[in-house]
């Protein structure tokens, strides 16, 4: 089995018994082997070794929520609030992508996210077949989704439902164990109830977790409980959303009693808190919801709203906002924001056992980040300094499974010039049809 073995490298490990250690690392295979300030014992034979110095190591980063394809609309509508630009701006545009757009759109995102230190992503999106072959080609891990918006005729949602739970069946465990799926109502305001309730029975029938947008905005919220009576919390509640492991992106609008609900039922949030204060819809109670327990993520939505795919901006972000919001400037510590991106990252796909965390028997999904540059001095609190003065750009190296997938900032990979080209080719005709 190969070996990797890092020295003198400068370790993050996101584990809160040793929060960074100055050391070596060995992985045999997808697997950390060693992890210690002491170099190991014997020596790892035949195994590659990395020199470590000017290098931080940490978990790769776990992005919760997006929609991959949608970076070749990045830069196409910005500055609208978040109804006009899905129904007037992005909806007519996706109405027009074919399987060309899916694949050059999510290669350049996928691109892009693994070069800012991101190993692992959720996509919810539709032709999702074409985002897992993407992920397969790629290295990247991805908890993929096939979104499913239920403003159609009954045979028409029937057969969007049919080609969700297919995709699951087809490509859940796949591209040795990196892709994992579930299944997604896009929203409660897109979905009719008792669609909804189909995909729960859908997601029980087949064993997989469900994800959707709720409470992003506030209109969205009044809405619900205009055509519904009810918060749309409440509302999931009553169709049984929460009898499966559920993932819920922005959960901006939550009130006293929704947080303790979901703190109850064990559903874990993908805080994006780019997306939501450009879209305008709001601040997530982020402190609140982790007093409370619940898991809270971190997600980039997509570059349509963002308007780009490096997690380390939602990091200092949500470093940032909580105490400008709150006044308290322990809000949400540099600590915590970097766990919303690696280790509750994790949990919050359900794989909190393997991913998260530099530790032994873990899986070894790791990046490099170059520290020998002006903002990273002078070298003392490395977690700080990752928090609020790193970024995607300073990522060097990423493997993933324990194979080199970035190197020296190009994806070993993916043909990142072809990937340029052609996304700009797809937007072009896009525009032009
Ligand atoms: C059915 S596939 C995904 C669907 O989601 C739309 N989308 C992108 N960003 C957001 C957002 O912030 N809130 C709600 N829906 C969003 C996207 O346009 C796709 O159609
Ligand atoms: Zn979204």
């Amino acid at each position: 089995m190969k070996r990797l073995w890092i020295e003198n490298g400068i370790f993050v490990t996101m584990d809160d018994n040793r929060p960074v250690l100055k050391g070596h690392m060995v992985v045999e295979g997808d697997t950390i082997l060693y992890l210690s300030e002491e170099a190991p014992d014997p020596l790892p034979e035949g195994a590659e070794r990395i020199n470590g110095q000017g290098l931080v190591f940490m978990p790769g980063l776990v992005n919760t929520h997006g929609h991959a394809a949608m970076s070749l609309l990045r830069g196409y509508s910005d500055d609208q609030s978040l109804q006009v630009w899905l129904e007037q701006k992005m909806w007519p545009m996706e109405a027009k992508f074919t399987d060309d757009d899916a694949r050059w759109g999510t290669s350049l995102a996928v691109a892009e996210m693994l070069k800012s230190g991101t190993t692992s992503f959720v996509d919810m999106y539709d032709r999702m077949h074409i985002v897992a072959e993407v992920v397969e080609q790629s290295g990247i891990r991805g908890v993929l989704t096939r979104g499913v918006i239920g403003l159609c005729p009954p045979d028409v949602q029937t057969s969007k439902l049919n080609e969700a739970k297919q995709f699951v069946r087809d490509w859940n465990g796949q591209a040795e164990g990196r892709i994992t799926a579930m299944l997604s109502p896009h929203a409660p305001y897109t979905c009719p109830p008792d669609y909804i309730a189909r995909i729960v029975e859908a997601a029980h029938e087949l064993d997989v977790p469900l994800h959707t947008h709720m409470s992003e905005s506030a209109a969205e919220v009044a809405q619900n409980v205009k055509d519904y009576g009810c918060r749309p919390v409440e509302h999931l509640d009553k169709l049984g959303f929460f009898t499966r492991p559920s993932l819920l992106a922005h959960a901006v609008h939550l009130n006293d009693e929704e947080i303790a609900l979901l703190a109850e039922r064990g559903a874990a949030v993908s805080h994006n808190p780019v997306s939501n204060l450009k879209l305008a819809s709001g601040i997530a109670r982020v402190p609140d919801l982790l007093k409370a327990g619940i898991t809270v993520s971190l997600g980039t939505d997509s570059a349509a709203s963002n308007n780009n795919l490096d997690l380390f901006d939602e990091v200092r972000l949500s470093a940032l906002i909580h105490k400008g919001i709150s006044g308290d400037p322990t809000a949400i510590p540099a600590w915590e924001a970097l766990k919303m991106a690696t280790t509750y990252g994790a949990k919050a796909i359900w794989q909190e056992k393997r991913l998260g965390m530099l530790k032994e028997g873990m899986k070894a999904d790791f990046i490099a980040l170059n520290v020998e540059q002006p903002h990273f001095y002078p070298q003392t609190d490395m977690v700080s300094h990752l928090v609020y003065s790193g970024s995607g750009r300073d990522v060097l190296h990423v493997w993933i499974d324990g194979k080199q997938v970035v190197k020296n900032g190009e994806c070993l990979l993916l043909d990142e010039a072809r990937i340029r080209h052609e996304a700009q080719q797809c937007f072009e005709r896009l525009l032009s049809s």
